[in-house]
């Protein structure tokens, strides 16, 4: 087996592909695929997710546009939260990869990518991910504002409550990390601490993953095997982005979270399960549970004590405390001085809302590290860093939590009624109009049908609109 870290590069160019794969493959293991679902299925496949990945944003089907490739971030850190992506963008899209960094993604290099750099931006990458923070670092919660105070006071309460926990919170703002701090604080804490990620692993897959196999119970199951409700003992199981469990297996878990019982696959022999629950979402569960995607029996199971984990832009002047806390571990782990900001930094610091939560945070240092070791950076340097349209779009000043959506929708339409270059109704609805029907052909992987229902509209209306729009139809569709 090959000792080089893995590098999955995802471009529908095949030449760009090739040409990478020459430059890089005597320091990487390189994986490469064309589109996002491609990729995604291939990050399932292997036996680890690569630590690195090096995405295009134009993939198809909308290789013009940066949607794919945004999504496409999203997908990797939910099925790797750890993975360092670098995005490979033409010069053009400069702001969108300014935005896939807000999405999670560590750096991007512009092409024509000079070789030297790219390899530099890798390794470096690479060093980022692999550095172990230290161990009162990965169980600790850095902050001292009242919301992360709220946040402990609730782990300390919920410790050992012989319920499952629901973990809530936008992606990035620290999630697994408060499940890990639920565990070191309950009685369980010297047994295992284990995470599946549902949207990791492919939905058929999940049951075995879960409640283990039979020998032969399905192609492929030379043996048996344990899952993880067995594995975990009685110490403490976290099922992340729990709202992607397939609808089909959702009343196996409401049963052993009810009385502990499960099969494995291809048993019939029930077996219990001691193990306790904690469980993560970054979506809404409720609204899950209202479009018919969630059930709302194990909802109702999961969320008896829901602890939710604050967005960043909502704790204050923890972000300094991070600021202090990332600086010090990268500097230590590059053995350069760390870099400082002056004062108009350290104000734009204090503005922004980094809508990346804890890991754009920490990436941004990562990145103000590598850059600028030893020196201090100026505002001008920090707005490199930071995801310009939000920035302009909030004018610095983050929304009070109370802000309705409609209020959102009032404020957007003002800044872009503002806007020199003219404004067109109708041209700003059909963008919305095609945003909610790509939307919707997307959750529905391209299914016409599927798409309409979401959308509320009948498969004929739903074609008129997408050739008014000029988006292509599904390979094979047809009106009927
Ligand atoms: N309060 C905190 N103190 C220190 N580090 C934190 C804190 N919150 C988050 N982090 C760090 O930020 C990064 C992202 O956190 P984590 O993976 O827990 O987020 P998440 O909410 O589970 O994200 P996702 O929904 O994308 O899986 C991790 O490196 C984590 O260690």
């Amino acid at each position: 087996m090959s000792q080089l870290p893995a590098l999955l590069i995802v471009d529908d160019d095949a030449l760009i592909v090739e040409t990478l794969g020459a430059l890089l493959d005597a320091e990487f293991d390189i994986y490469a695929a064309p589109t996002r679902r491609q990729a995604i299925d291939l990050v399932r496949a292997l036996p680890a997710a690569p630590p690195l990945a090096l995405v295009d944003l134009g993939l198809p089907p909308v290789p013009h546009r940066a949607d794919e490739g945004f999504a496409l971030i999203g997908d990797l850190l939910a099925h790797a939260p750890h993975m360092q992506i670098i995005v490979l963008s033409g010069q053009s899209d400069e702001g969108n990869a300014r935005h896939a960094r807000t999405l999670g993604a560590l750096e991007f290099v512009a092409k024509p990518a000079d070789p030297a750099y790219l390899r530099k931006i890798l390794h470096d990458a690479l060093d980022a991910g692999s550095a172990p923070e230290a161990p009162a670092a990965t169980e600790g919660l850095i902050g001292q504002s009242p919301a992360i105070q709220m946040v402990r006071d609730r782990i300390g309460q919920f410790a050992d409550a012989p319920f499952p926990i629901l973990i809530e919170g936008e992606s990035g703002a620290g999630k697994e990390r408060v499940a890990r701090q639920l565990h070191a604080a309950s009685a369980r804490r010297q047994r295992p601490f284990l995470t599946l990620n549902c949207a990791a692993i492919a939905p058929t897959l999940i049951e075995a993953a879960l409640f283990g196999h039979a020998r032969g119970a399905f192609t492929g199951a030379a043996g048996q095997r344990a899952g993880y409700f067995e594995e975990a003992g009685d110490g403490s199981l976290l099922l992340d982005e729990i709202g992607e469990l397939p609808l089909e297996l959702q009343p196996k878990l409401l049963r052993v979270l009810e009385n502990g019982e499960f099969q494995r696959v291809g048993e019939t022999q029930t077996r219990f399960s001691r193990a306790r629950v904690l469980a993560a979402t970054n979506r809404d569960l409720r609204a899950e549970v209202h479009a018919g995607r969630f059930r709302a029996d194990l909802y109702h199971r999961l969320s008896v004590f829901t602890l939710t984990v604050p967005p960043l832009r909502d704790t204050g002047d923890d972000r300094l405390r991070l600021l202090d806390h990332f600086r010090a571990h990268f500097a230590a782990q590059t053995g350069q001085p760390a870099f400082a900001l002056d004062p108009a930094a350290g104000e734009q610091w204090l503005c922004y809302d980094f809508p990346g939560n804890v890991r754009e945070l920490k990436n941004i240092v990562i990145r103000l590290q590598t850059k600028h070791p030893g020196a201090v950076v100026t505002a001008s340097q920090l707005a490199d860093e930071l995801d310009r349209d939000h920035r302009d779009s909030r004018a610095g000043s983050p929304p009070p939590a109370t802000e309705s959506r409609f209020d959102t929708i009032i404020a957007d339409a003002m800044r872009r009624l503002r806007e020199p270059a003219g404004f067109s109704l109708d041209d700003a609805l059909k963008e919305q109009e095609r945003g909610y029907v790509e939307a919707a052909l997307r959750m529905a992987d391209g299914n016409v049908s599927k798409a309409a229902r979401l959308l509320g509209i009948n498969r004929t209306t739903l074609y008129n609109r997408m050739d008014s729009l000029g988006l292509p139809r599904p390979q094979g569709s047809a009106v009927q």
